[in-house]
């Protein structure tokens, strides 16, 4: 007796009804089995639909920290979003991402194997490879301490409190006169082009002892290129997680393979000469440093720490690398506000001349004695929120974060974007206004507001040049608003559009520059 009829297939006998509500029963469970298993008390991850293959690419668009934005609103501080097939967690939210950060830093401490990672430093950067964690801690130590010592060191001449404010000096001095004398002779300059191989010239100073001229072919086209490493290496690559993506043409990944290949060309050759001149009683600079670690290394039998040599002098590669794209990155957005708002510009002039004047140069210590200066500088980092997202992260086992559970080895994208532009946060938060971050009276920083902006990432993984960075950003900009003043080209307003990537940057583009009074004279110094 036939149980059913269907008339496309005629009928079906009990055994082949009792075959199929097998089949049914097992895919039922397979896909029951596939799914995640949920502790007890821990809920789902929220997020949106994905289609098969391609996830929430579509969604994504352009602007991932936007459109990651938006969906937080809908779905929260911690939520899923699929890229490819592989799923990525998304934190929002100052508090969320320092539950997770702070708090639960080690189960958030890890880098995620992604495809582009193994072309930085050929697969062996500080920052983004999926080191094992002891030896990413014993990287990250030796990274610490040789930026420490090598930017505390005295200066060679007693007027400078240590090399680091004595290598920023020198070069915001030689950028003053190089920008002037460029719009001498041409009109106008690209901010981004020179103040980047003067800020690269700041961390090869520190890294392998030497600078370079601004017109030394091969570290201006290595320094001026990085756009393409942004795009591949920013969150949300769809490269990173589609597979087959990676099989087709791309001009931007030719162009990433190509800028990597080239980097780790020109450090290998400086790592080479420091090897073939390294003289333990001569440590010149930080490869110096990582290569005495390495030979003392040898001769402590004790020594249990497994990080090949290549490993750890390959660390300079790291801060070659993170020290000048940030840093002009900051800068350059830096001269543009001072443009797109002229009257903050003049403000900032007044506050350098009642503070420092003009008979000698700022120095790191002018500090905390220019509340304008740093609101401009914090401002700047929480507006252009250049980088939109901290480096991805990874889950290092399973874990929870607000009620939600997390696998293992789960992507993570720390939204500081979203952070930096929270409307529970900020009052107005579209508006550039320096004057958030100051006190009723208007004479010192607003700490606390000034510490919910998220740019250097926080907790275990927080960035290791803030100290540098943020010296960098400050002293050539005292230096560059104390002589210059900065204009866009008549008719012209400023694009402050972000191009998308892990650093973002504006739209290259023109700017004039006139002397302060008291700065009319060419300066005789000249580094090149
Ligand atoms: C304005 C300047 C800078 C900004 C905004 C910045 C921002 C960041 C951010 C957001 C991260 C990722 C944090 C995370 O993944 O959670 C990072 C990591 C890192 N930064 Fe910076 N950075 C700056 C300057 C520098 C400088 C000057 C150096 C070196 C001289 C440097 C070296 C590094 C390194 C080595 C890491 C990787 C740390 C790790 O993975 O353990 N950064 N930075």
């Amino acid at each position: 007796m036939p149980l059913a009829v269907i008339p496309l297939f005629g009928p079906i006998s009990i055994s082949e009804s009792l075959v199929a509500m097998v089949a049914i029963c097992t895919v039922y469970l397979l896909v029951q089995l596939s799914r995640e298993r949920i502790p007890a008390g821990l809920k789902l991850l929220p997020g949106p639909q994905s289609i098969p293959i391609i996830g929430n690419v579509m969604e994504l668009g352009l602007n991932p920290h936007l459109s990651l934005t938006t969906m937080s609103k809908r779905f929260g501080n911690v939520f899923k979003i699929h890229i490819g097939t592989r799923p990525v967690v998304v934190l929002s939210g100052g508090e969320t991402v320092r539950q997770a950060l702070i708090k639960q830093g080690d189960d958030f401490a890890g880098r995620p194997d992604l495809f582009s990672f193994q072309y930085i430093n050929n697969g062996k950067s500080l920052a983004f490879s999926t080191d094992q964690a002891g030896v990413w801690r014993h990287r990250r130590k030796l990274a610490q301490n040789a930026l420490r010592s090598f930017s505390t060191l005295e200066g060679q001449t007693p007027e400078y409190s240590c090399a680091l404010e004595e290598h920023i000096s020198k070069e915001g001095l030689y950028l003053v006169e190089r920008l002037r004398k460029v719009t001498k002779a041409e009109g106008c300059f690209d901010p981004f082009r020179h103040i980047v191989v003067s800020v690269a010239n700041v961390i090869c100073g520190m890294c392998f002892g030497r600078r370079y001229s601004h017109d030394h072919e091969e570290l201006v086209s290595l320094v001026n290129l990085s756009d393409e490493f942004g795009q591949v290496a920013g969150n949300g690559n769809p490269a990173d997680f589609i597979p087959f993506l990676r099989f087709l043409p791309s001009k931007t990944m030719e162009t990433f393979v190509d800028i990597n290949r080239r980097f780790n060309k020109f450090v290998q050759r400086i790592v080479r000469e420091h090897y073939e001149t390294y003289d333990k009683n001569n440590i010149r600079d930080i490869t110096d440093s990582l290569i005495d670690h390495c030979e003392d290394r040898k001769l402590d039998e004790n020594s249990n720490v497994q990080v090949s040599d290549e490993k750890i002098v390959g660390i300079v590669n790291d801060l070659f690398g993170a020290g000048f794209d940030t840093v002009s990155t900051a800068l350059s957005w830096s001269v543009m506000y001072l443009v797109a708002y002229p009257e903050i510009q003049e403000k900032l002039h007044q506050e350098l001349m009642e503070k420092v004047g003009n008979d000698r140069k700022p120095c790191l210590t002018d500090k905390n004695n220019l509340p304008l200066l740093e609101s401009f500088i914090t401002e700047m980092f929480r507006h252009s929120s250049f980088m939109p997202f901290t480096i991805p992260h990874c889950t290092t086992k399973d874990t929870s974060l607000n009620g939600y559970f997390i696998p293992k080895n789960t992507c993570v994208f720390i939204n500081q974007w979203q952070i930096n532009h929270d409307p529970d946060q900020w009052k107005e938060p579209s508006m550039f206004n320096p004057d958030r971050f100051l006190s009723e009276d208007g004479v010192e920083i607003n700490k606390t507001e000034a510490e919910k902006v998220m740019v250097f990432g926080l907790g275990k993984r927080r960035c290791i040049g803030e100290y540098i960075g943020r010296s960098e950003v400050f002293l050539f900009l005292a230096i560059l608003i104390q002589r210059l003043k900065f204009s866009s080209l008549p008719g012209e307003m400023p694009d402050m559009t972000p191009n998308y990537g892990l650093t973002m940057k504006h739209s290259r583009c023109m700017l004039t520059v006139a002397p302060r009074p008291g700065f009319e004279e060419f300066s005789s110094e000249s580094l090149d």
